[in-house]
């Protein structure tokens, strides 16, 4: 379309700068040709058709201009969408000011009045906020006001108030009060901020009557949802306010907001470019299971395997993800002496792959894996992205706790799917990480499976396997090999298999009582640390999830009592990231943070202890507990334990930990020139160069996981053998983790962990008693 169609539907001086200078257009997009023929209606307020105050309209005889209405904009990138809905906001503002004015002017009985009109004008576009665009990014909202600009050029007084993070609060509202609020473009963190603290610039956005969301499925991505609805809440109401969702995608989190934010009656406008193609992932059969307990994952996913091993005899090859290294060795530990309850029985092959292993041992395992042609083979790997050629074809991927993102998750099954298989995907989940479902996985075409529904048809499978064995497994060589198997490479079943599958249960309570309870413990402290960063995701509070990740460590592992963190622990987990609802201000940082809270000496007398004893995580250092698990905090927030990678399979070393390193190297130094440490905790690098340090050599930088010279001389606690991220847990009544016993450290990639020869017990305190106080520097 041309753009010199759009004559007559804009103002005058919109449409000269959109042919004209500066943005010289003389075509438009599909998206703009669908939006911008709508003007003037969709321009216009909510609710009624409004009467033309120009040309043919007067005296009613014109048709009526619509009313406005919501819009759903989905577009594809680069379809021109900025534009499109900039446009109408703009004529929706210049057309707000023009009604004010006319009603100020009705309503001092006159017909045109200069002064009268100025002053109205002043009035309304000081004291309303006009249009408020919010956006995910301060980079995007530099272009939407650019472009805003662009498009008001001939507006010499409009104006746009930019509210995106760095730049000071005091400059941006000293510009709200000094100057025009025509239309708002900002991020929705420091948009919110502003509403909260600020009554004057809350006050000014209660009347903006349209709301334009910028690539809202982004910013839902980012967890930025509970920012938007804040926002939302501030603006004028539903009923007489225009919201615009715009989008580059249409997912489920998306649908949410939708129903959520727009009316029933709302505009759609659709251009996504070329067709979208079927994405490989989509072909593949999804499920997901909410387990009742704890209790019931083990056995769970045993059924899973016995059911991808019935229905694809000879050929079942499981891959098994794990939060982590240690819950991938820790069950593979399981499921190895629970083997016989799977119809390859012992004969089930059992590999383990993850962060814990060297660059080398992990090839040996992907290459054993690939090579595995016994048609009963698992393979359990922590939550750091395998490559294809890694891990071959399979026929069933089991997904056992959240996957490290909805794109790792994506990409997993895409390339099963590129393989030429259509492998089944199963996804296990405890009842307090269902909102990754809801929330980051929408767009799968999950179906449910309930543990009762796969305990019986795992049974029926057995009964048929069981009732024919021939059928499965035939006697007859060409047969076999006409089907794909090679006589003798694979495994039969054998004996009844409806025996098998049944002893599951009885089998887990055997063995429950053999397992190594630090093992367990510490698995349960690396959960911790994959879970309690990922709050977000889960929109979960941090207290469900450590109460949630408890509870598995009693109910799925045996232990007899839920283990015990203390506050301190939690808190250098992450329990307290320095992120509150004051946008990433930490506490420590903020000048108004007085240890122990802010509302110390005021309320009630009898609950101020009580409430300082509380916060107590979130404030200074305090001492971790004996009964603590045994490694730092840190620690299971590192790589070892199987902290995520990128989709490239590149290992992240997370900044927290880059910083705790450049900390502890800092402490050192310090501590061997005599000086005070305490003070370090909020700005280590200005410590650093407050007493003019010179920087560490860097051999004696202590890296996580790695021998240290602090850690030398550490005697483990009497009794304690226990498992090494990467290396041999020698303590598992008999089952010892698949794990080589030594470890090249030559090989090691930056931040992961090398085995120790001796497990490290409690730390001394430099007078010489045992106790874990002061961390881990
Ligand atoms: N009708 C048009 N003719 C030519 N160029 C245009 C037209 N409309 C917009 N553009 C230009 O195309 C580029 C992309 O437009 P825009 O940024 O509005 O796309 P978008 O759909 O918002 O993209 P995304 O959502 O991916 O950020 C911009 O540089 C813009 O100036």
């Amino acid at each position: 379309m041309d753009a010199t169609e759009l004559k007559g539907k804009l103002g005058l001086e919109v449409y000269a700068a959109i042919v004209g200078r500066p943005w010289h257009l003389t075509r438009l997009s599909n998206l703009q040709r669908l939006v911008l023929t709508q003007l003037p209606g969709i321009a216009n307020p909510k609710g009624v058709p409004v009467v033309p105050r120009k040309g043919k309209g007067r005296g009613g005889k014109a048709p009526l201009e619509q009313p406005g209405r919501d819009v759903l904009m989905i577009a594809a990138p680069n379809a021109g969408a900025k534009l499109a809905y900039i446009v109408p906001a703009v004529e929706h503002r210049l057309r707000s000011i023009k009604r004010f004015v006319a009603d100020a002017l009705a309503r001092g009985g006159l017909h045109t009045d200069p002064a009268t009109e100025e002053r109205a004008a002043k009035i309304f576009t000081r004291g309303h906020a006009g249009v408020v665009i919010v956006t995910p990014t301060k980079e995007r909202a530099t272009e939407i006001g650019n472009q805003v600009l662009k498009t008001v050029h001939n507006h010499h007084e409009f104006q746009v108030q930019m509210l995106a993070g760095g730049v000071a609060r005091k400059i941006q509202m000293r510009d709200w009060m000094q100057g025009r609020r025509d239309v708002v473009v900002g991020t929705p963190g420091r948009i919110r901020s502003l509403l909260e603290g600020e009554d004057e610039f809350a006050r000014g956005m209660a009347k903006a009557t349209m709301l334009i969301m910028d690539d809202t499925a982004t910013a839902l991505s980012l967890g930025l949802r509970d920012d938007l609805d804040a926002i939302a809440a501030y603006v004028a109401p539903r009923e007489k306010r225009q919201t615009w969702i715009h989008t580059n995608e249409l997912n489920l989190p998306l649908r949410q907001m939708v129903k959520s934010m727009l009316d029933e009656d709302y505009l759609v406008f659709k251009d996504l470019g070329v067709e979208k193609e079927v994405q490989p992932w989509e072909q593949v059969e999804q499920y997901h299971t909410v387990l009742p307990s704890g209790r019931d994952q083990l056995p769970h996913i045993c059924r899973l395997i016995a059911h991808d091993q019935l229905a694809n005899p000879g050929k079942s090859k499981v891959v098994i993800f794990t939060s982590g290294a240690r819950v991938a060795q820790l069950f593979t530990t399981f499921l190895r002496a629970l083997a016989d309850s799977l119809p390859g029985g012992k004969d089930t092959n059992f590999y383990e792959l993850h962060s814990g292993l060297t660059a080398q041992e992990r090839e040996d395992v992907a290459q054993a894996w690939r090579e595995d042609r016994s048609g009963c083979s698992v393979l359990l790997s922590s939550d750091f992205a395998l490559k294809a050629e890694q891990y071959g074809t399979c026929t069933r991927v089991i997904q056992v706790g959240i996957p490290a993102s909805s794109d790792v998750f994506k990409a997993r099954l895409s390339r099963l799917a590129d393989k030429g298989v259509k492998p089944r995907a199963d996804l296990v989940l405890l009842n307090w990480e269902i909102g990754f479902l809801t929330w980051m996985l929408g767009e799968h075409p999950l179906k449910p499976c309930t543990t009762g529904r796969l305990q019986e048809e795992v049974e029926q499978k057995a009964a048929a396997f069981d009732a024919d064995p021939a059928a499965v497994f035939p006697e007859d060589f060409a047969l076999q090999e006409k089907r794909g198997l090679v006589p003798g490479e694979f495994t039969k079943f054998e004996g009844s298999v409806s025996e098998r599958i049944k002893s599951v249960e009885k089998l887990y309570e055997e063995l429950l009582p053999k397992m190594d309870e630090l093992a367990i413990k510490e698995t349960f402290a690396s959960l911790l640390g994959f879970y309690i960063p990922k709050a977000g995701e889960l929109r979960a509070q941090r207290p469900v999830i450590v109460q949630g990740v408890k509870q598995w460590a009693k109910e799925c592992c045996g232990l007899a009592e839920e283990p015990y963190v203390s506050p301190e622990f939690l808190r250098r987990l992450g329990m307290d990231d320095g992120r509150t609802r004051h946008f990433g201000a930490a506490w420590l940082d903020r000048p108004t943070y007085k240890p122990g809270g802010a509302w110390l000496g005021r309320g009630i007398q009898r609950l101020k202890d009580r409430q300082v004893e509380e916060r107590s995580w979130a404030g200074g250092a305090a001492e971790l507990d004996p009964n603590d698990p045994v490694a730092d905090p840190e620690m299971y927030r590192s790589t070892p334990y199987g902290k995520r990678a990128d989709l490239a399979g590149r290992l992240l070393v997370p900044e927290e930990v880059k910083k705790s390193q450049q900390l502890a190297a800092i402490k050192a130094a310090r501590k061997e020139m005599g000086l005070p440490v305490a003070d370090l905790r909020t700005n280590p690098l200005e410590a650093e160069q407050s007493v003019n340090l010179p920087p560490l050599p860097r051999e004696r930088r202590p890296a996580f996981g790695r021998e240290h010279p602090e850690f030398a001389g550490f005697s483990a606690p009497q009794g304690a053998s226990r498992a090494w991220p990467g290396g041999r847990s020698d303590s598992v009544a008999g089952m010892p983790f698949a794990a080589p016993s030594s470890v090249d450290a030559a090989n090691l990639p930056f931040g992961e962990s090398r085995p120790r020869e001796a497990p490290r017990g409690p730390r001394r305190k430099e007078d010489g008693s045992s106790s874990r106080s002061g961390g881990g520097w």
